[in-house]
């Protein structure tokens, strides 16, 4: 049997670049058809350019474009000028087709059609693909934060949104928990938790299965949450995030004009939402076990581990800069009396109540540790051995005042003693800083307790107080 060949490509003039012609150019640029040449007594005609763009050759006579016509298979006439119809009629042979009036339009809308189906394919898969990139990527990462993040991005790409936002369910308290955001200005945050209403817009979200989309916040008669009020946001579609069968929060995408986000988007999105919050979940719990592990269960402070582990870090920054490191060592005076009359629970009550004092003297880049039973520490980067004194001293003072503010939790007047050593001056490396501080803090108890003392000073009374 012969082998059929190919069909060739079909080869089209078009006479009429105004609007209809530029369109019908632009339906079929992708389109297998060959453009011989175009036509227009108006080189200003937007369909001109585009020919000229695309190489195809322009004529603005008539005379002129009809001999490439004569070798095209069809002539497509939106001029609807009878005169060109009839000129077109008498000059052309038989052999090529004309398509004017109703014709031309029904080819240009099917092309249209065809296109714009295309068009809708082509974004659809590129939004399925952009859902599967976050899926592995987000199987990759362990930060939580950047996988919020990674969320957001591909969210707000898929639906061609200018902002989002994710908000976790906290079950104890019965409120929404802004955990990230984007798209927005930095007081967004200002407002981070929101009650749930029974009725309002927060709670229909969750209860339904797939995504809410709501053309017009502003329109709606249940009470919209602050934070999406207060942002200037017009229009959502927010989809609920579930994690083995259990409701976690909200992933919502925001536009600042009204508009009716598309069900494709929406659909897509749900999709998005379901993968994200097993994901997010899976991370929220390793972080919390991260937490754990450099947490002290009783007092929520750093753990021994971790204080070891930051003294090495920071000794090791100090040096290399050469900055001051200073570190207090504090201990709880006569705890086990305490304990003993009052029993451990009150003593744990004690330990927990120092802890919070001290975080609140504290500053954010220092860190705080609970080292033994009643011994705690505090790792002062960049800070001179006058300054770590002055913050030893203000926390004995807070200690010594925590039974007249708190007395319904510490049920007698407590003291604490305090060691301060800084490096370079007392010590050259994170042992000899620790065993510094310590040595001071022994000073201090044997000098009478409820007492700071700086190491070289091993044998004053330490700071007058
Ligand atoms: N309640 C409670 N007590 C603890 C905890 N860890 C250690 N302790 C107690 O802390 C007390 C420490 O006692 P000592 O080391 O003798 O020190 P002290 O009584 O504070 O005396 P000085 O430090 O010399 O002023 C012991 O009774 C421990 O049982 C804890 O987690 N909770």
């Amino acid at each position: 049997m012969a082998k059929e060949s190919p069909p060739r490509p079909l080869r089209l003039a078009l006479v009429g670049a105004g609007r209809g012609g530029s369109s019908l150019l632009e339906a079929l640029e992708e389109s297998e058809t060959e453009i011989v040449a175009v036509c227009d007594r108006n080189p200003a005609a937007p369909g001109i350019a585009a020919a000229h763009r695309r190489g195809i050759p322009v004529h603005h006579d008539l005379e002129a474009f009809l001999a490439p016509c004569a070798d095209a298979d069809l002539v497509v006439d939106v001029t609807g000028d009878p005169e060109v119809g009839r000129r077109l009629a008498a000059r052309l042979p038989p052999r090529v087709h004309v398509l004017d009036g109703t014709a031309a339009r029904l080819l240009w809308e099917l092309t249209r059609t065809t296109r714009a189906q295309a068009e809708a394919a082509t974004r659809r898969n590129r939004r399925l693909e952009r859902v599967y990139e976050l899926a592995v990527a987000l199987s990759a990462t362990g930060d939580l934060h950047d996988a919020y993040q990674r969320v957001l991005r591909c969210a707000l790409e898929v639906a061609e949104a200018p902002a989002g936002s994710v908000a976790l369910l906290d079950e104890r308290t019965g409120e929404m928990v802004l955990a990230a955001w984007r798209g927005f200005p930095e007081h967004f945050a200002s407002f981070r938790r929101w009650r749930l209403r029974p009725g309002g817009l927060t709670t229909h979200i969750l209860n339904r299965d797939s995504p809410t989309i709501i053309p017009d916040i502003t329109a709606l008669e249940e009470p919209v949450n602050p934070l999406l009020a207060e942002a200037g946001v017009r229009s959502v579609v927010a989809a609920p995030l579930r994690a083995q069968g259990r409701i976690v929060g909200i992933l919502y995408v925001d536009d600042f004009a009204p508009r009716r986000f598309d069900e494709e988007a929406a659909w897509i999105l749900g999709l998005l939402a379901e993968y994200a919050a097993l994901a997010l979940e899976r991370l929220r719990l390793l972080e919390e076990t991260r937490r754990m592990a450099v947490t002290d269960g009783l007092t929520r402070l750093a753990n021994q581990q971790e204080f070891m582990r930051r003294l090495a870090e920071e000794t090791e920054r100090a040096n290399r800069y050469g900055r001051p490191l200073s570190l207090i060592t504090l201990d709880l005076d006569r705890f086990k009396a305490y304990n003993d009359r009052y029993g451990h629970l009150a003593g744990n009550e004690l330990l927990q109540t120092l802890a919070a004092t001290i975080q609140r003297v504290v500053r954010r880049s220092d860190l705080a540790a609970r080292t033994g039973g009643e011994e705690f520490c505090i790792l002062m980067p960049e800070t001179e051995t006058e300054e770590a004194a002055r913050c030893a001293e203000r926390l004995r003072r807070e200690v010594a005042a925590l039974a007249d503010r708190y007395p319904e939790r510490i049920r007698q007047a407590v003291t604490v003693s305090l060691g301060v050593a800084t490096l370079p001056h007392h010590a050259e490396d994170a042992e000899a800083l620790y065993r510094a501080a310590d040595d001071a803090l022994y000073t201090a108890k044997r000098g009478g307790r409820n007492r700071t003392v700086i190491h070289p000073d091993l044998a004053a009374d330490g700071v007058p107080h």
